[in-house]
């Protein structure tokens, strides 16, 4: 039934006659092809409606009723046909309507245009399949050139999120109050507790021991943050993601020592740390984890999104109340650690994107198989610490160290084929992918080096080239990203989609005028799927009616 019944310029025009006062509502193009074909095959009745068909085509398209008069008979009988088309269309239109709000809503503003050129394009699509084609099919325009459906989807993206950046506005200067309000509130706690700032004990149990390693976290998130976000990057959105990241990975690493005092007090790696040291009470501890841990996730869900804000607090419940206590249960707690320290950048790229997609899991692969020789190498090395606390870890039952350095030459090998991959996905250029190979090459050395020899020295150098591995990794992928000239090349089809657009508007409402002059200015000039159709969106031709 929708075949075939919206034509590019399917403008509704409803004629009345003036002597007969007949409405005979018309389609410009696609609903006279169809009437006409229709009346083909159904008698003379239908010729003679086909005749006032191609007559009253005719009318519109010049715009006055021509040379040839019109025979009233055959012009009923073709009203009497057209008249369903016309329902179908107005059906049509509806449901195209409809489709297009729920396909903006997802995509952004500025898509409305392009999705109606191409809905219109196709001319016999049905509208709810016009989504589900946009995201899968190449998207031809007037120009004749095809463009990529993802690269438009993205720009609009990057749109909708623009505006939904304004409207948050107001709530963000509440959020801010609240923000420093809280803060307050902790501090003074935290004074009122151990006569102590908070700052000291953020200092003392955040940054004694993890500075790097949080840095590193925020670095990924950071970096996940910039490569969901094509080119416009929202930096007050960066700063955000990353502080909420912090402040959740604060939370869960205290959380973490918490439950580890015992533990790390009886290892040399970890026994000077704050809380087993004695300079940090639990309660301050605790204090401070649950203020960064509800501040940051705030922050993110109201900054940022739900979806980062909830990935956020779901890695810091399996960070803190999963991992850590299967450390002292199970080996596997190495890989479940991995899936930690993976999140952070899919947060980020979560938190510019609003969703979770493929290309957004290539920072979070690389971190996942960096990790395992990372934190092999730093189990193989402190193997008499890790026992001393009472940890399982993998390399404690494997006392020749072979099936460990297997585990990390493995997963070094695994980060070869990311490089390629960043490429194929269209996240970088080719230069990243001679980087990353000879970097994940670089790091495979001191892998086979280390399950050849399975010395200190080698699990030592294998540490260190993973400490160098993931900057320069991320580094290489910020460098060499790719998505300005493709946001260039969009904006400008944008620019051209608005023009002709606007030209079309222009032509329709001087054809509008025309007739509105011919008819006195008198009539009903739109019918309601129009009024629901124009103001929601901007580019969308709406049915005009004239009434001679
Ligand atoms: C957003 C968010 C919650 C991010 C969390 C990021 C984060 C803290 C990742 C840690 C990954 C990890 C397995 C660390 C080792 O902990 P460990 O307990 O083995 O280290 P330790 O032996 O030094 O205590």
């Amino acid at each position: 039934m929708w075949r075939n019944s919206v034509g590019f310029s399917s403008k509704l025009l409803t004629s009345k006659s003036s002597s007969s006062n007949l409405r005979v509502p018309l389609l410009y193009h696609g609903v006279v092809s169809r009437s006409t074909s229709t009346a083909a095959g159904s008698g003379s009745e239908s010729t003679e409606a086909a005749a006032g068909s191609v007559k009253l085509t005719e009318w519109v398209r010049t715009g006055s009723p021509g040379s040839s008069a019109l025979n009233l008979s055959s012009f009923t009988a073709a009203s009497v046909l057209k008249g369903r088309d016309v329902v179908d269309l107005a059906k049509h239109y509806g449901r195209c309507y409809s489709e297009l709000s729920k396909a903006r809503l997802r995509l952004g503003n500025n898509l409305d245009g392009i999705l109606l050129l191409y809905l219109f394009e196709k001319r016999d699509i049905h509208p709810i399949k016009c989504r589900y084609n946009l995201s899968v099919a190449h998207v031809s325009m007037f120009d004749g050139q095809v463009y990529q459906a993802p690269a438009l989807v993205r720009y609009s993206r990057l749109l909708g999120r623009l505006v939904e950046v304004r409207k948050k506005e107001l709530r963000y200067s509440k959020f801010q109050i609240l923000l420093v309000f809280g803060l307050l509130g902790v501090e003074l706690l935290a004074i009122k507790l151990q006569n102590m700032s908070l700052l000291c004990i953020f200092a003392a149990s955040f940054f004694s021991n993890y500075t790097v390693f949080s840095m590193l976290v925020v670095a990924t998130s950071g970096t996940g943050y910039i490569l969901g976000s094509g080119s416009a990057i929202d930096y007050m959105g960066l700063c955000c993601t990353c502080a909420g990241t912090m402040m959740v990975a604060a939370s869960a690493s205290t959380l973490n020592q918490v439950f580890e005092v015992k533990n790390d007090a009886m290892m040399n790696r970890t026994k000077k740390r704050p809380l087993p040291s004695g300079r940090i009470s639990i309660p301050h501890a605790v204090t401070w984890a649950s203020s960064t841990g509800i501040l940051g996730s705030a922050l993110l869900a109201s900054k940022a999104n739900m979806l980062a804000a909830g990935l956020g607090v779901s890695n810091l419940v399996l960070y803190a109340f999963i991992y850590t206590p299967l450390k002292q249960i199970h080996p596997i707690n190495t890989w479940v650690g991995a899936i930690v320290g993976a999140i952070p950048p899919l947060l980020g790229w979560a938190a510019a994107s609003g969703q979770v997609s493929l290309n957004g899991m290539l920072l979070p692969a690389a971190l996942y198989f960096w990790q395992l020789p990372h934190f092999m190498a730093l189990a193989y090395l402190c193997r008499k610490d890790y026992a001393d606390g009472g940890f399982r870890m993998f390399s404690l039952a494997d006392a020749s160290g072979q099936r460990t350095a297997a585990v990390a030459l493995r997963n070094c090998l695994y980060l070869l084929p990311l490089g390629y991959l960043a490429y194929d996905w269209g996240l970088t250029s080719g230069w990243f992918c001679l980087e990353s190979t000879l970097l994940a090459l670089a790091i495979s050395g001191t892998a086979i080096s280390f399950y050849l020899n399975r010395t200190t020295k080698d699990a030592r150098r294998m540490f260190h080239a993973s400490l160098l591995y993931l900057p320069v990794f991320m580094s290489g992928l910020l460098i060499h990203r790719v998505t300005e000239s493709e946001q260039q090349m969009t904006i400008e089809n944008t620019n051209k989609i608005v023009e002709i657009s606007s030209s079309l508007e222009t032509t329709e409402e001087t054809r509008e005028e025309k007739r509105m002059k011919q008819s006195g200015g008198n009539g009903q000039r739109r019918p309601p799927v129009a009024y629901a159709s124009v103001a929601p969106f901007p580019f969308l031709p709406a049915p005009s009616y004239a009434t001679p």
